[in-house]
């Protein structure tokens, strides 16, 4: 049966211009062809990334390959030299007071004003957003909760420790309740519990609908939680991939009380393994034909000791395509 199409116009009346859908903007954060120079270094040479709601998109790259600076364009704070940069579908060169509205910025390294208590820094962000005070006092405790800083929220700031001192950073990013994060190293300074805590934080803001972009170093640590990776060298983009478990050649290392016995099971096995000191390290498909490879070296009596991955997913797709140090 076909559906019942829209009433005929009154015999007369001029018919009403076609309908178009609106296209509407994309949400998250879409960097095109984008270029930034200081003199004669393109700091930013041809960079080009989604980063979408709902999911953490890791940009990594060696020291200098240009993250900070793409994060001071997506944060209103430098201007490219050319492509384009939207964030939620605003342009941070012509709307910058709306992006700074959507977006919370954590700057790798965080200066406090040290003569401040720890509420007063957020409070003050919350006046500059102008947050009314009632609201802001509730927001400002509700934060220091969120990043285990409730504790010293009456201690001056500069008693705060480098990793308090993250924490405070993340918190403060997350003042105007934005929907768009960019997190410069939120992870360096801070112990592993810290690490863990923020991982989770980092998860619940992407679970709330919001698009979370995090540089970092810590390669093993980005492979848990990101859901996207972006790997930036010599101020390019060079290569973008999800993280969900996508079929790539994973190495394991295993190591065994009876070596010759390991060797010689893997070589039954069909398996070359490389020896690495006291272990031998194995090219498997998956994960899944790592637990297959595990179960049978167990079923033959091998004595194993460990069996682990010697390099995760995005540290081999990072070493393949960052061969220099920028
Ligand atoms: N204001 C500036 N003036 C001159 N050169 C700059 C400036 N800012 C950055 N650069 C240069 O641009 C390149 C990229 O720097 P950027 O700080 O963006 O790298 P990064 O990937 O964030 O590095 P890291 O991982 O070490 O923080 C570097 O060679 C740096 O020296």
């Amino acid at each position: 049966m076909s559906s019942p199409g829209p009433p005929a116009p009154a015999p007369g009346t001029p018919p009403s211009p076609p309908t178009q859908p609106q296209p509407q903007p994309q949400r998250g954060i879409v960097v095109e062809g984008v270029r930034r120079t200081f003199g004669g270094v393109a700091a930013v040479d041809q960079i080009s990334l989604v980063a979408r709601p709902r999911e953490i998109t890791a940009l990594i790259g060696p020291n200098g390959a240009g993250k900070t600076t793409l994060m001071l364009m997506l944060a209103t704070l430098l201007q490219p030299d050319s492509g384009t940069v939207r964030i939620d579908g605003l342009d941070p060169v012509t709307q910058a007071a709306q992006v700074r509205r959507r977006i919370g910025w954590m700057p790798d390294g965080f200066g406090t004003w040290d003569a401040l208590r720890v509420h007063e820094v957020l409070e003050i962000v919350a006046a500059a957003y102008r947050i009314p005070r009632p609201q802001a006092r509730a927001r400002v405790a509700d934060l220091l909760r969120l990043v285990h800083l409730d504790d010293l929220a009456q201690r001056p700031a500069r008693v705060l420790s480098r990793g308090q001192k993250q924490r405070l950073g993340l918190a403060r990013a997350l003042v105007n309740d934005p929907s768009v994060l960019v997190l410069d190293e939120p992870a360096s300074g801070l112990d592993p519990r810290s690490r863990i805590e923020l991982r989770d934080i980092l998860r619940d803001l992407a679970g709330q609908g919001r698009t979370v972009l995090v540089s970092s170093h810590i390669l093993t640590e980005l492979q848990e939680i990101a859901d996207h990776a972006v790997i930036v060298a010599r101020g390019r983009s060079v290569q973008s991939q999800g993280l969900g478990g996508a079929p790539v050649t994973l190495t394991y290392r295993v190591t065994s009380t009876d070596p010759e016995r390991l060797a010689a099971e893997l070589a039954r096995l069909g398996v070359q393994p490389q020896r690495v000191g006291r272990a031998l390290e194995v090219l498997v498909a998956s994960e899944v034909a790592a637990t297959d490879l595990l179960r049978r070296l167990v079923t033959a009596e091998v004595p194993i000791t460990a069996f682990a991955p010697a390099q995760g997913a995005l540290e081999t797709a990072y070493l393949a395509v960052t061969e220099d140090r920028r």
